[in-house]
């Protein structure tokens, strides 16, 4: 299973989620723009309809209410709950699973879930499989890759299935918590904001909006997703200790990739600037894991991270919101909660602004493409 997805979301196949990824900038922007106070709500939708289109070539869903998200996003609930250790007794007190089926509730829960899920992912891949099967012209997707190549990699279709469903999961929660650390920083940080967007200007210019020929000519706003992700790791971070005298039998053993991040202190210059090690092209941070378990999705992660981050500053300036003095109200720099296994920060409000004379127009227009090729799709997959 690692070996396909490693083949699928690689580093040369990330490039097949360009578009899908600069379309849901775009609209995200608008978003941001036009609704500032659900921002939050806006950065939800995109990681979750980004991962859905990335695994079945769905068209961008423009609503977090969507019937699809809202059945994916209740799934990645429950499988958050599942990971919360501690979460069965059967954890602590292991005998438990030696007790018949009918005692054990969260057994019956578990199979009944699986059976749920197992139904769901397995229609979505077969709709796929059954296409690519007629020979049916595909546009990329990670199910239209693993049918495609299913006599090599040995994957029966009930594992496809989960397959795709298990890194909607891993990539949607994870991605829509940096884009949150992200906004967060920019409202924190206005210097660091304005200094992307001096590069963005010198970059892109006004006159059009940020594409991924741009990216590598873009360094400033690699580090600052690099540090966001190194500086705000996204996963829980867990103080318990252990020792010797622990059960290995029940003992979870978590990471936190937060304590293994490289300290400030060596990225920034005497001036607070970030100095070059940020600005190179590895990846700087322990964030996505690493050995034989690092994230497979991280290519793509990164790249969906990128084009937001342009996307948003190319179009707004974004701010906290004015208290009754005047003064921009921002969050506290120590605050955060924990979100499942993951660590986000507090509500906090923003105002957004166009950062220059039709700003707001060209990302309409742009905003307006997007649907209209949306449409299209929607009916094309309706054929
Ligand atoms: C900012 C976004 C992301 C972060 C911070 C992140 C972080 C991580 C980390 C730390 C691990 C290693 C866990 C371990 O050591 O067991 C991991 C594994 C994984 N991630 Fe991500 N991830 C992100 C996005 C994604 C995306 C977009 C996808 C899929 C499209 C994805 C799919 C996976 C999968 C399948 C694994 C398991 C790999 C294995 O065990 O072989 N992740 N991720």
């Amino acid at each position: 299973m690692r070996r396909a997805c490693d083949n699928v979301l690689g580093l040369k196949n990330a490039v097949n989620y360009h578009s899908i990824q600069r379309n849901e900038a775009v609209f995200t922007a608008h978003s941001l723009l036009g609704e500032p106070e659900n921002w939050r709500s806006h950065i939800e939708r995109t990681s979750s309809s980004v991962a859905l289109s990335m695994m079945y070539d769905s068209p961008l869903v423009q609503s977090l209410q969507d019937p699809s998200l809202l059945w994916m996003n209740r799934y990645v609930e429950e499988i958050s709950a599942i990971l919360m250790p501690g979460a069965f007794l059967v954890e602590v007190l292991p005998f438990l699973r030696h007790l018949p089926r009918s005692l054990s509730k969260w057994r019956r829960d578990a199979e009944e879930s699986f059976e749920k899920s197992t139904a769901y992912f397995e229609k979505r891949f077969q709709n796929i499989k059954k296409q690519v099967v007629s020979g049916q012209e595909q546009r990329p997707s990670f199910c239209v890759s693993l049918a495609e190549n299913q006599e090599n990699s040995k994957l029966s279709d009930q594992e496809c299935a989960w397959l795709a469903g298990l890194l909607y999961a891993a990539g949607s929660e994870t991605t829509a918590t940096t884009m949150i650390w992200f906004i967060f920083c920019m409202v924190l940080f206005p210097d660091i904001q304005t200094r992307a967007q001096e590069e963005l200007d010198k970059v892109v210019g006004r006159s059009r909006v940020p594409s991924f020929a741009d990216l590598k000519h873009l360094p400033y706003i690699h580090a600052i997703v690099k540090e966001i992700l190194r500086w705000r790791t996204p996963h829980v971070s867990a103080e318990n200790s252990f020792d010797s005298d622990s059960d290995p039998s029940t003992t979870t053993l978590r990471y936190t990739g937060r304590c293994r991040g490289i300290p400030t202190r060596r990225h920034l210059d005497e001036n607070g600037q970030l100095k070059d090690g940020l600005l190179g092209l590895s990846e700087s941070h322990f964030t996505y894991g690493f050995g034989q378990r690092i994230c497979v999705g991280r290519h793509v992660a990164n790249n969906t991270l990128f084009m937001a981050a342009a996307t948003i500053l190319w179009t707004m300036r974004l701010e906290g919101v004015k208290d009754s003095d005047g003064n921009v109200v921002v969050p506290d720099v120590n605050s955060e909660e924990e979100n499942g296994v993951l660590v986000r920060p507090p509500p906090f409000s923003i105002t957004t602004t166009p950062r220059f004379r039709d700003a707001d127009t060209f990302i309409k227009e742009a905003r307006d493409e997007v649907v209209e090729e949306n449409l299209v799709a929607r009916l094309d997959a309706r054929d």
